[in-house]
């Protein structure tokens, strides 16, 4: 057995900035980042695009895809990708399920819903599948859809909703004639309805149980009314505008009934879990009290949870992610420890064991409760809890691999406000500081990088050379730093080789054993 001791940090969100347009990470005052860029072994990752599976360069690294890549060494086809590959293949609307969804309204002369996430951003969903389901749907003989719209604003420009509704209501007017209606018929923004995760708040399950299912809420003519309306009001990004309903004379256009099916049409499974609790669960579901819930088919786009089987039926097969780290560690004996909080903890455990969310006998895992606010009111964060909760693992002496994930720089990145997430990228130099000297005197290695970029992007130039806030995620390259008593070198370390799926083959070169043959090189 290895005598070595790892410890890995990702400090999400916390890219390295090109352009220095609202770079919060080198405006951050960072002391220990600082020394340890100028005394450690240094290099820097590729966190984005083909490095971590997605479809092109073009599509910004996530935490589901950074994380997988982490965890598992190796680069697998994506959500994003798997689905592009379904559809053009024709195998999506091959399946029995697409066909069981379809058939189920033509022979009740019922409704299909989708519900999702409105945009191109590629991280939990695309507006492309969406309306290639609907033109699928009517060829097919269906004669009604309704759409159930999350605005996004956090993976695409933080007031774009508009784009996305006339984008998808053109595609719905072609569609439209005496066979066939297509309409929107609720929505609201990802971060105050429907879209949760990690069970951090049902709240937001619950009222997008009421928008959607039982078109109960505030109603508007159309969903670009209802965005002006709100923004107007609320003054509100995207991300967190209201909930709404759409209504003809009073009435929802689109409520959820007994015989209609309805496809939550997000491949990403972190945001998708709870809402397909809530339409599979049976009586056992007690999260919030859905009322009269009607009989309907009911499919995500991918399987949201493998261990869990959540939901019952999908169009895609998710991607079968093997051999990862926790895997191999566990087979050489090693006991592993994983901690974050709420907001991050599926992505240090699930998505960290390649969307397994069972641990292995060797793994202990922590979760710490993060605030229910916006995160530009408390920037901090659990940074301090997660730090001191480190630093108890590290001296009890139980624990060969501890792995954490730091939420700072996306989670307060994500609100585009400059100022906090200056704060926030801070509140992790300092956690960083502690855990540091405390782990040098224990004898762990820790190495420190980043899932994908977010604070090192708070602004971006648009089309028209407009200055705009930027809330998504950033295209940068990420950290890679080795800090230890022993001597590493990163090989090529000055070159633009290495991506996300480097770090879990170097982790094995440290405590010294081999990696399995379909992994990634070693950078040291
Ligand atoms: O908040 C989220 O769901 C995504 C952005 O869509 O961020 P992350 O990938 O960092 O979890
Ligand atoms: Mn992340
Ligand atoms: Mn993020």
């Amino acid at each position: 057995m290895s005598n070595k001791k790892v410890i890995l940090v990702v400090m999400d969100g916390i890219g390295i900035s090109v352009t220095h347009l609202g770079d919060a990470v080198t405006e951050a005052n960072t002391p220990t980042l600082d020394r340890l860029k100028k005394e450690c072994p240094y290099t820097t990752l590729k966190a984005h695009g083909s490095a971590v599976g997605l479809p092109t360069d073009d599509d910004m690294g996530n935490s589901e895809v950074g994380h997988n890549a982490l965890g598992c060494g190796q680069i697998y086809s994506q959500g994003a990708k798997l689905v592009n590959e379904s559809i053009e293949s024709g195998k999506m609307f091959a399946s029995e399920t697409w066909n069981e969804l379809v058939n189920n309204v033509k022979t009740k002369s019922s409704t299909l819903h989708f519900i999702g996430l409105l945009s191109d951003g590629n991280v939990h969903s695309n507006i492309s599948h969406l309306k290639k389901m609907i033109a699928k749907a009517k060829e097919q003989g269906a004669a009604k859809v309704r759409v159930h719209v999350l605005l996004d604003g956090r993976d695409v420009p933080a007031t774009s909703a508009p784009i996305y509704i006339e984008d998808l209501e053109k595609c719905m007017a072609e569609l439209n004639d005496a066979t066939f209606d297509a309409k929107i018929a609720s929505g609201g923004g990802r971060m105050k309805v429907t879209m949760d995760r990690y069970q951090a708040d049902w709240d937001m399950v619950k009222l997008g149980w009421e928008t959607h299912v039982k078109g109960e809420g505030r109603q508007f003519a159309n969903a670009l009314e209802a965005v002006e309306t709100l923004r107007n009001e609320t003054g509100a990004i995207d991300q967190d505008l209201p909930a709404f309903v759409i209504a003809e004379n009073g009435a929802p256009v689109g409520k959820i009934v007994d015989g209609d099916s309805v496809v939550l049409f997000n491949f990403r499974g972190d945001r998708a879990i709870e809402l397909s609790m809530a339409f599979d669960g049976g009586d056992e579901f007690t999260y919030f009290d859905r009322g009269a819930k009607p009989d309907v088919i009911y499919a995500g786009m991918l399987e949201y949870d493998g261990d869990l089987h959540i939901p019952n039926k999908y169009l895609v097969n998710p991607p079968e992610i093997k051999d990862t780290m926790s895997e191999v560690l566990e087979k050489a004996g090693l006991k592993s420890y994983a901690v974050s909080e709420t907001q991050k903890y599926g992505h240090v455990t699930y998505f960290w064991n390649g969307n397994r969310s069972e641990k292995f006998a060797s793994e202990v895992w922590k979760e710490i409760p993060s605030d229910k606010v916006s995160f530009d009111q408390r920037p901090w964060m659990k940074s301090a809890e997660i730090t001191d909760d480190l630093i108890e693992a590290i001296k009890s002496e139980k624990y060969d691999f501890i792995r954490c994930n730091f939420p700072n720089g996306d989670m307060v990145g994500h609100t585009g406000s400059m100022d906090a997430t200056i704060i926030g990228v801070e509140s992790v130099d300092l956690g960083l500081t502690r855990l540091l000297k405390v782990a040098e005197e224990y004898g762990y290695t820790v190495l420190i990088t980043a899932d994908h970029g977010n604070a090192d992007e708070m602004l971006e130039k648009n089309k028209k050379g407009e200055i705009n806030v930027r809330t998504a995620h950033s295209l940068n390259r990420v950290p890679f730093y080795i800090v230890s008593k022993d001597k590493y070198e990163i090989k090529d370390a000055d070159s633009e080789k290495y991506g996300l799926a480097n770090v879990a083959p170097t982790v094995l070169k440290i405590f010294g054993i081999e990696a399995p043959a379909c992994w990634e090189d070693s950078m040291i």
